[in-house]
């Protein structure tokens, strides 16, 4: 199941900025599990704004929480997850299974 998740990004106030590299670096390392694991398929930054919209593939909404929950950065991250479905008027058959089917 696909999920689009904006997460938007609020470092403490106050807190060390070698300890905010620190987990920074650590958030990457994380986020580039993920996608290598294939359960992060897209990353992008959202123009203007500490945030980011993406794309995750998991088997169950608990994969999901479980995926985000690893991050670093979780305890100062708002995360809005919304489950996606295929759009019938899809030509593109990364997005549209029953094209995929068609095409085989
Ligand atoms: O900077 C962000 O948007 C948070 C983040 C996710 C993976 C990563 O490397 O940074």
């Amino acid at each position: 199941m696909l999920y689009l998740v904006r997460m938007t990004v609020s470092p403490p106030y106050g807190m060390p900025p070698e300890e905010f590299e620190r987990l920074k670096n650590q958030e990457k390392e994380v986020g580039i599990r993920l996608q290598r694991e294939g359960v992060w398929k897209h990353l992008w930054r959202v123009a203007g704004a500490y945030a980011n919209v993406s794309i995750f593939e998991v088997d169950s909404p608990e994969q999901l929480h479980a995926a985000i929950g690893s991050l670093p950065f979780f305890p100062f991250l708002s995360v809005e997850a919304t489950p996606l479905v295929a759009h019938p008027s899809s030509i593109n058959p990364a997005d549209n299974p029953a094209l995929k089917e068609e095409m085989a």
